[in-house]
């Protein structure tokens, strides 16, 4: 189980340790934010929250080269390794990767703007790390209702939690690829998404015309980028959603009311943002002796 004074006397100042490193590094890149965020939930969605992403392999066949995380930006897993280098001066061998990360997610949230809280701590490091046990298990962009809550049900998280998570979305990147089905080929009968608002369609195909540079990325959040806010949600409901996964969950009447919630009502999105990344932060977690505290993030100790 996890606690929230889980190194008070064992590394007392891990978390700010933590936050000055992640502070560094934002005024480094911008990108630190949002790729710290999505690492922690592709981490915990493969082998739980256990710093499995962060292993590297001469092979390339570890978790981090599965197809499904190619994209992730290199930036999120550099904050954890600034981090926990911070993090040895202080306290060698104490401080797990899988901890670092949640507090680094949970940090860079601050540092957009949105909601602070604690973080519950005590995760090892987990042992494997498998480019092959990544398939099935992170959501896709096209995905449906039904499909999006069996994956995060999987997970111990409910529709309310998935849509406050995808809240996420309120920041960072996505690559033309992830969506262009919704601007050129749709379906036989109409090209265009029509749950797309329509100037906002013009405005991707002006961004992403067909066949463009494959590492052409465009705003999640087309209306405040850099900011953790709700505004995601009202994106939702004026049809400016950027992945499918995005848009059904104002299109699907079940999920409806909760995005014109969290639209209309910031303090209720805050609150079950911060519900839903605790209980992501519990996710597959191991504890007591299992697994190990890694002195390397990128790899296994020897
Ligand atoms: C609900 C299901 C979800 C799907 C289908 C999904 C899918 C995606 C896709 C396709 C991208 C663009 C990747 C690229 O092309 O570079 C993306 C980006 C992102 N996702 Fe998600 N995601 C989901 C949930 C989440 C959750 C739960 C979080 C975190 C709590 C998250 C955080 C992010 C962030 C911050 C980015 C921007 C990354 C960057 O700019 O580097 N996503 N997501
Ligand atoms: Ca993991
Ligand atoms: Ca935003």
């Amino acid at each position: 189980k996890l606690v929230k004074n889980f190194y008070s006397s064992s590394c007392p100042n891990v978390e700010s340790i933590v936050q000055q490193a992640v502070s560094t590094k934002l005024s480094q890149t911008f990108t630190t934010i949002p790729a710290t965020l999505r690492l922690f939930f592709h981490d915990c969605f493969v082998e739980g929250c256990d710093a499995s992403i962060m292993i590297a392999s001469p092979n390339n066949d570890a978790e981090k080269d599965a197809p499904d995380n190619l994209s992730l930006a290199g930036d999120g897993f550099d904050t954890v390794i600034k981090a926990k280098q911070a993090v040895e001066q202080a306290c060698p061998g104490k401080v797990s990767c899988a901890d670092i990360l949640a507090i680094a997610a949970r940090d860079v949230v601050v540092l957009a703007g949105g909601p602070s809280f604690n973080v519950e701590l005590g995760r090892r490091d987990g042992l494997i790390s498998q480019a092959s046990l990544v398939a099935g298990n992170l959501p896709e962009p096209t995905f449906n209702l039904n499909q999006l809550n069996t994956i995060f049900a999987k997970n111990n998280l409910s529709q309310n939690d998935m849509i406050a998570l995808s809240g996420a979305h309120t920041l960072g990147f996505s690559h033309c690829s992830r969506f262009s089905n919704r601007l050129y080929s749709f379906s036989s009968s109409s090209p265009v998404d029509p749950s797309l608002n329509s100037t906002y369609a013009l405005q991707l195909e002006g961004e992403c015309p067909q066949n463009v540079d494959p590492n052409i990325a465009v705003t999640l959040d087309p209306v405040t980028p850099q900011t953790f806010d709700n505004v995601y949600y009202q994106n939702l409901v004026a049809g400016k959603g950027l992945l499918t996964s995005d848009q059904v969950l104002y299109t699907d009447p079940t999920s409806q009311p909760t995005i014109v919630d969290f639209a209309n009502n910031p303090g209720d999105f805050n609150r079950a943002f911060i519900r839903a990344m605790r209980k992501l932060g519990r996710v597959g977690v191991k504890t007591g002796n299992d697994g190990e505290i890694r002195t390397d993030c990128t790899s296994f100790n020897s």
